[in-house]
């Protein structure tokens, strides 16, 4: 399986092969698991050829704590996708290959779908994201290119990226993988305990008990529910859950029919920040 570390190598790598093969995109911060795993196979099920990315993106860190913990094990990640027959090309680039000496990120009107959550909670995470994958989406110039629900709002991010910036590229998404007691897979799961682990299938059994509620009780009720559950659990500090349309992400205060909405969590485990969502109809 190739590896490829510059722009230049991909560039012609990708050049050797006939235009008319379809081309796949898998973006990923490495640390792979069953969630990335997903993803690839999907990838490699719809396309001729598939790059997935690794690179573990500074600029959409808002916390340097966090982006020197992040998990990264290369050789790991190498030999989970050299067990794919199918030609899967590994884009690994530096961050100095990525930016020169100006590591920032651009500014994007994401029509607001930044403002909130994820967007509220991690400055400027958004345009680091649209900053990385826009400049991914140039490089490799993929049909299709796959994103996990487990980052829903990243997902409705890159939605909107391709349609303000006209890119040609179809975002498939692929539904959350999750471990045995409900977490959903992520590679920050690595930092967390054995205990910690097990006991983060909390966070799961919460959005499904929310679901449930949602059929009968209003956003402020199921919100003011969540929260008192998480007063009374040590091992987790909630930072939000928010109840949204999936359109607008905007918080929901009154039902529309025919909307469809989810409910979105972020929780500290240790000192681990955890995200997940669940459809809510
Ligand atoms: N459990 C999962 N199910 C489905 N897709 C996933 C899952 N985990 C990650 N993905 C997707 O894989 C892609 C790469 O994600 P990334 O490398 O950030 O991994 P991650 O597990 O989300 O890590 P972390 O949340 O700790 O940053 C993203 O599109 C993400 O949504
Ligand atoms: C899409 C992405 C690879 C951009 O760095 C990252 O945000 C991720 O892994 O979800
Ligand atoms: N998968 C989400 C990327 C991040 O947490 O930065």
């Amino acid at each position: 399986m190739p590896l490829i570390k510059t722009k230049k190598e991909l560039d012609l790598k990708l050049n050797s092969h006939s235009s008319d093969k379809k081309l796949g995109l898998v973006p990923t911060m490495g640390a792979l698991h069953k969630g990335h795993m997903a993803l690839i196979e999907k990838a490699i099920s719809e396309n001729d050829l598939v790059v997935v990315s690794i690179f573990v993106n500074p600029t959409q860190f808002n916390n340097t704590e966090d982006l020197k913990k992040y998990p990264r094990d290369l050789s790991k990640d190498l030999e989970l996708i050299d067990r794919y027959n199918q030609e899967v090309i590994v884009f690994a680039p530096s961050v100095e290959e990525i930016y020169d000496e100006n590591v920032r990120p651009k500014r994007y009107d994401f029509n607001d779908l930044d403002k909130v959550m994820e967007g509220e909670f991690r400055d400027d995470h958004f345009n680091g994201v649209g900053t990385i994958v826009e400049q991914l989406f140039d490089i490799v110039k993929p049909d299709n290119a796959y994103f996990g629900e487990k980052d829903f709002q990243q997902l409705c991010i890159i939605n909107k990226l391709v349609e303000t910036q006209d890119i040609p590229v179809h975002i498939i998404p692929c539904p959350i993988v999750r471990e045995n007691n409900g977490l959903a897979m992520s590679s920050r799961n690595e930092r967390l305990s054995k205990e910690m682990r097990l006991k983060a299938g909390f966070i799961y059994r919460t959005l499904q008990t929310a679901k449930k509620k949602f059929g009968t009780k209003s956003a402020l009720k199921i919100k003011e529910w969540v929260k008192n559950q998480f007063l009374k659990e040590d091992d987790f500090t909630l930072e939000y859950f928010e109840i949204a349309d999936i359109e607008t992400l905007n918080p929901l205060k009154r039902k529309v029919k025919n909307k469809k909405y989810r409910a979105f969590i972020a929780v500290y485990a240790d000192d681990v920040r955890l995200i997940d969502n669940i459809a809510l109809n």
